[in-house]
Order: structure tokens, then sequence, then C-alpha cells
């Protein structure tokens, strides 16, 4: 049984005051009993005010990036261990908004997850097709490749430390969902393609959340789906009582 996964991905949004107001609204409004693991991921600069925040809560703490080296001359970076210390249990890494405008390849993707899950962090690992690939047909070879080299020499035992999250670039910030089958279908395409990288039982164990303008209105229909573990959530997670509403959708 995987257990559900709701992640607020907050992007470059929510300086230290607001933050700690989205913070301090979401948690009365979350329901622990509600058995989904619940991940804040705010810019590097208030992961501190957030971990203050859920200190003693179920709430765990993500950071939206890291650097592959712990530590060295790389200005401006911040290494995985970094994250540990600042409180993050988790690390997204290979968002669609990275690779289009920070320039990550499959290949640096691949070097942050290796760094990322040697120090411990769970991996939130973000593929998805563009419209064209989509609409030319390459959907499934984009997320085969973006596995394969995403993956690359990382263990069957490792593999379960990590969330993969497929986000249809297409459908990012665009209030265009995919529908619950398209999603489905991408989904149960990754899981299968898992199971023939590692095993049936690797692939059954990794939760795949489905990512792209996920709403209080869409997310039941999506968690309805086999192979639908969760939601990471953008805009709709700016606000508590939307991220709240996605976050206790089987109540
Ligand atoms: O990381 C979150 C995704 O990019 C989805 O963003 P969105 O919910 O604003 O479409």
């Amino acid at each position: 049984m995987r257990k559900p996964v709701i992640a607020g991905n907050w992007k470059l949004f929510k300086k230290s005051a607001e933050a700690q107001d989205l913070v301090t609204n979401i948690l009365p409004l979350v329901k622990e009993t509600a058995g989904v693991e619940i991940i804040i991921a705010p810019v590097f600069t208030v992961l501190g005010k957030v971990k203050d925040a859920i200190d003693g809560t179920s709430v765990m703490l993500a950071a939206q990036n890291c650097f592959w080296e712990e530590e060295g001359a790389y200005t401006g970076e911040v290494s995985p261990g970094m994250l540990r210390d600042a409180g993050c249990s988790h690390v997204i890494i290979g968002h669609s908004e990275r690779r289009q405008y920070f320039g990550e390849t499959d290949a640096t993707v691949n070097k942050k997850i290796t760094a990322a899950l040697s120090t411990g962090l769970t991996v939130i690992f973000c593929i998805g097709e563009t419209l064209a690939e989509r609409e030319s047909g390459k959907t499934f070879d984009i997320l085969n490749s973006q596995i394969r080299d995403g993956l690359a020499g990382i263990r069957r035992e490792d593999i379960s430390k990590m969330i993969i999250a497929y986000e249809p670039v297409w459908a990012i910030g665009t209030g265009k969902t995919a529908s619950n089958e398209q999603a489905q279908e991408a989904h149960s395409h990754i899981r299968a393609f898992l199971a023939g990288l590692y095993d049936h039982d690797a692939a059954e164990t990794v939760r795949i959340l489905y990512g792209g303008s996920v709403k209080p209105e869409n997310i039941k229909g999506l968690m309805a789906q086999r192979d639908i573990d969760g939601a990471l959530v953008g805009g709709a997670s700016l606000n508590a009582d939307s991220f709240a509403a996605i976050a206790n959708y089987n109540e």
C-alpha cells in the first residue's frame, strides 16, 4: 500500500513574513489523521522559518533544488548536506522550470539525485514532456529517457527512497490539467518502465505524484487512479485553504 503524498512547491514566492503566515494557516487545516504525507517546499531563505513552524507536526520540509558537491568554491550553490542541516527531509530535483530556465539536463539531474540520496534526503524526481513532444507522439520516449538517464547508477534499494513527480510541462501553471486518463496512462507507463529497469516490486513501491494545475476541484479524480499516489502542487499551494482542501481530499 503506497501512502499518498501531497507536496506544495512554493516556487519563487513567499518572503519570510508571508511564508510564516501561510504555514501557520495551513497547519490547523490539514488533517494529520487523513493518512497523507504532507510536504512543503519553500525557497531556501525561509527553510529555517518554515522548519520552526512545522516542528512537532508530521509535515515535512523540502528544498526545491540542490547542488551535487557537498562543499567547495561553488558560489551561489546549496549542498544536500546543508539542506539536511536546515531541516529538510526531501528535495525536488529536475523540475521542468529548472530544466527550461537553468539548463539542467538529465546528466546534471542524475548527479544531483546521486548526491542527495547519499546524504539521506528523499528525492522528488520530476519528469514530464512538453506540448510539442506530446503532440508529436514522443511522450513515452521522453519519459523513458528522462528516467533512464536521471536514474543512471541509482541502485534498487535507493528507488524506494525516491518519489517521482510526473508533470506534463503543458499543464504547469496553465490551468490545463491532464485528464485523469492521460495522467493515469503516463503514470502506469512510468511504473512499467521502472519495473523493467529494476523489478516489479520496486516499481510497485515507488510513489508517483501528478503535477500540473492540481486544484481542490480535480484532486479526487486524479487520486482515484490506480497509479497516482499524490500531487506536487504549485499555484494552489500558495493559499492555505486550497492547499488544505487538496491535502484533505479523502476526508
Ligand atoms: O511543482 C509544481 C508544478 O510545477 C505544478 O505547478 P502548478 O500547480 O502551478 O501548475
